[in-house]
């Protein structure tokens, strides 16, 4: 079965001092989330109030409905399971004895372990590579073996719950995307519900079905990957400007630093109006954000991949349904942000019926003396799906006084030498 928390408008304070103000938040059954914040916002107090480590000072965690506080050990350490932080252990055991602990909720007193806990245990330190170090004592283990045996300790206690404090800050890439991996596949076949602290926002982006993200104690957002990492809410949280790119197959945010941070604050007194649409300007529209220009994007559809990463850039978008033609608003709107701009850029747009509103917008600009940047590649000459009248449109914005350049990059360069 799989199990659900929440969490009730819980606070926490060390020593009189607020630690954790009024966080409040629900995960659906067998959920796998993700727990970010810079350092000190208070992940690690909340894992430790949600695992019964530490006491609520005000407000309830719930699981399945249960108040955790009136759940006994023994039966709450059948249902969740902490990775902690620190993974020194006081004691030296042999690795696969230490893992045997973890049995300690279904171990009867009197019987000893059974076959079903040896057979538990094997399978946990198969899943996390821990086979080979059974008969080693853990004190002789690297930072990184021995965090795949505390793991090993948890999940032998199969839990319906794994809290789980920076479970790859050890490990190297190849047991990262391991371990990761192994949360992904246990939370999907055997409905295991994950809460994971994450500083590593591209693995909590790659994994996490939604993220929560904690500022100074408090609840600054949450949602899916696609909704927290955006370069607003990560500069609010963290300071810092990053940019943030969209994997292509999967969809899911991917962030990158940003080499020309102070650039992009000072923002150039440039602005330029994109017309663009279906990944042509994937590479094109970062980087002018990173080169510190006011960008305008337009006419896009909704969920078109241009119109998702300009999302994400938070760049102002003139925005239409998706698959549906402009409309006369928006082609209006398109020709004042054209109007306002410094330089106006076509990319290798298809053309196909939607698409003829943002070529006559261009055509527009070339002729009221905009400055006119047309990358023109294969696609644009050879593709027309308008019967040929788009076709017609472009000869006719390639007479006009426009740049041509042929691949998006190329476009850069020639804003740059204004
Ligand atoms: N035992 C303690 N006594 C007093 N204050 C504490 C204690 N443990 C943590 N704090 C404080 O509580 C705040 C939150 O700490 P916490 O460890 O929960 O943050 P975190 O987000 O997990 O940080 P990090 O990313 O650095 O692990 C910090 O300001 C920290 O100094």
């Amino acid at each position: 079965m799989k199990i659900k928390l929440e969490v009730d408008n819980l606070s926490y304070q060390y020593d009189q001092i607020d630690i954790l103000t009024k966080i409040n938040f629900a995960s659906k059954e067998g959920e796998f989330i993700g727990l970010i914040g810079p350092n000190g916002s208070g992940k690690s107090t909340l894992l430790k109030n949600i695992s019964n480590i530490l006491k609520p000072s005000k407000g309830i965690v719930y699981l399945d409905d249960f108040d955790l506080k009136k759940i006994k050990n023994k039966d709450l350490a059948r249902q969740v399971a902490i990775v902690p932080q620190e993974t020194n252990i006081n004691y030296d055991f042999r690795v696969e004895d230490i893992v045997l602990m973890g049995r300690a909720p279904y171990v009867s007193r009197w019987q000893g372990e059974s076959s079903k806990d040896i057979k538990v245990v094997r399978k946990v330190m198969e899943l996390t590579d821990t086979i080979k170090l059974s008969d080693r004592y853990i004190h002789q283990l690297s930072g990184g073996e021995r965090q795949r045996v505390v793991l090993a300790r948890s999940l032998a206690q199969e839990p319906e719950l794994l809290l789980l404090d920076e479970p790859t800050s050890n490990l190297d890439i190849n047991y990262q995307i391991e371990i990761m991996e192994l949360l992904r596949r246990l939370n999907q076949k055997d409905g295991l519900t994950i809460l994971v602290i994450l500083h590593d926002l591209n693995l909590a982006a790659k994994y996490c079905d939604r993220l929560l993200l904690l500022k100074e104690g408090q609840i600054h957002s949450f949602g899916t990957p696609q909704e927290i990492l955006t370069t607003k809410k990560i500069e609010e949280v963290y300071g810092l400007k990053l940019l943030i790119k969209q994997d292509y197959l999967s969809k899911r945010p991917y962030l990158t630093l940003n080499n020309k941070n102070s650039q992009t604050k000072d923002r150039l007194d440039h602005k330029i109006h994109l017309v663009c649409g279906g990944g042509s300007a994937r590479d094109l529209m970062q980087a002018l954000v990173e080169s510190g220009y006011q960008l305008s994007c337009g006419v896009l559809n909704r969920s078109d991949s241009d119109w998702e990463l300009a999302r994400s850039l938070e760049i102002e978008t003139i925005s239409e349904d998706p698959f549906a033609s402009i409309s006369d608003e928006k082609h209006k709107k398109n020709l004042a942000k054209i109007k306002e701009a410094d330089t106006v850029v076509l990319t290798d747009i298809p053309i196909g019926a939607g698409n003829l509103a943002n070529l006559k917008a261009v055509l527009w600009a070339a002729r009221n003396s905009k400055r006119v940047i047309v990358v023109n590649s294969c696609k644009l000459k050879n593709k027309d799906y308008t019967g040929g009248e788009g076709r017609k449109i472009f000869e006719r914005l390639l007479r006009e006084k426009v740049v041509v350049v042929k691949e998006e990059f190329e476009a850069l360069e020639e804003i740059k030498m204004l």
